[in-house]
């Protein structure tokens, strides 16, 4: 089980363009159009599923919301921040 961040640590270690709520990081990601962000879900999805590590997203119009959370330690761990940085190199 990874430890649970700091307030200090995870607002030091939240790679830019995210933001904490709660127990939770999370970032939209805007598109030029719908399925350009249907493809994104995809590469998520993938880097999820090989880190063992998920997110909740939410799919709008030419946007991804993605958010956060290490459920097991009931909060946010370095998981979760290098799953965001993950993320943003899929865009
Ligand atoms: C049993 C447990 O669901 C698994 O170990 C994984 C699956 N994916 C997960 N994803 C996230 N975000 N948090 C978890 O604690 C987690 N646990």
């Amino acid at each position: 089980m990874a430890d649970l961040l700091s307030d200090d640590e995870i607002q030091r270690k939240l790679p830019k363009g995210w933001d904490r709520e709660g127990d939770e990081i999370t970032k939209t990601y805007e598109f030029d159009d719908y399925l350009k962000g249907i493809e994104f879900v995809t590469r998520v999805g993938e880097v999820a599923e090989e880190e063992f590590h998920h997110p909740e997203i939410r799919v709008g119009y030419k946007e991804v919301e993605v958010r956060l959370t290490s459920h097991e330690e009931g909060g946010i761990t370095d998981k979760d921040i290098r799953l965001a940085g993950l993320f943003d190199d899929e865009v």
